[in-house]
């Protein structure tokens, strides 16, 4: 059985003086509506009753302990991971079963991961044209120009035809974010996306990052990078044990935690 699309709570689409606002900027539409959302892993309880909203255009930046489940949680926002109960609604599309519900979510939600996740045995170019080519079926010739222009865009044209193990992570990473851009997504989830970089290489996919910010892409980005947090992100989520503990603009969040357990990780990660 094929459900009906989920229509997100909707949200004030005149752009009048009253409607929410974003720091200077205005609420948009919900992109991502996460209800009362659930997810175990066997008997163990990951994911206890998330409930999310992310507008578009909204840069949220997740951050927790090791282990409190921020991985999980943009994984099932895409169904890499399937959660067990309440609704994930993407887009307009509620994630279930359907295959062909998975299909368009992962078209629409480009992912970075950790590592990079590249295919050795194959050139920036053709990593970068591979979806396009066999998932939107688009001509080589349209692709490939696409992939250029987006490697012009993470400013490494010149390595369009190395493989991967010929560059540096920080290079790796940005034709990671490249090729998820090739699939023109309306969302991006980045899964620590520095985290195994060497310092000196951490600023150059940060960049990037703070420029696809800067052009309205709607980001989910798990991260340790607080200085990340504090200048480009809209929303800081806390997580713990597999809960939303506290979430607030960067400001208030990193000034007047409210929640122990915040204040605590807090003090750890910025006095590390
Ligand atoms: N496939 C799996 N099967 C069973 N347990 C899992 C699986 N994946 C993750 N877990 C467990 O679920 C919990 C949450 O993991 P998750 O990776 O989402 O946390 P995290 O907050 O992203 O942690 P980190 O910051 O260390 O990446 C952890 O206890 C982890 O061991």
């Amino acid at each position: 059985m094929v459900s009906a699309p989920a229509t997100p709570t909707p949200t004030p689409s005149e752009d009048t003086d009253a409607s929410p606002r974003l720091g200077s900027r205005r609420l948009q539409d919900v992109v991502i509506a996460i209800e009362a959302m659930n997810k175990w892993y066997g008997a163990f309880h990951v994911l206890r009753d998330i409930s999310l909203q992310v507008h578009r255009g909204e840069r949220i930046v997740l951050c927790g302990p090791s282990g409190s489940g921020k991985s999980t949680l943009i994984r099932c926002i895409n169904r890499l991971e399937e959660h067990q109960s309440g609704r994930i609604v993407v887009d307009g599309v509620e994630l279930t079963n359907d295959v062909r519900h998975v299909e368009q979510i992962r078209r629409e939600v480009g992912m970075v991961f950790q590592h990079f996740n590249l295919f050795p045995h194959l050139t920036v170019l053709e990593n970068c044209v591979l979806a396009p080519i066999w998932v939107r079926k688009e001509p080589r010739r349209v692709a490939e120009e696409r992939a250029m222009r987006l490697l012009e865009r993470v400013k490494i044209p010149e390595q369009a035809s190395k493989y991967p193990g010929q560059l540096s992570g920080g290079q790796q990473q940005r034709v990671a974010i490249a090729r998820s851009l090739c699939m023109q997504p309306k969302i991006m989830l980045f899964d620590e996306p520095t985290s195994a970089l060497d310092p000196e290489m951490i600023k150059e996919v940060l960049d990037t990052m703070i420029s696809l910010a800067e052009e309205g892409m709607t980001m989910v980005c798990v991260t340790h990078e607080m200085g990340f947090a504090k200048t480009v992100a809209d929303r800081v989520i806390f997580m713990d044990q597999g809960q939303i503990v506290e979430e607030n603009d960067p400001h208030t969040f990193f000034t007047n935690p409210v929640n122990d357990r915040t204040r605590l990780f807090l003090s750890q990660i910025l006095h590390h």
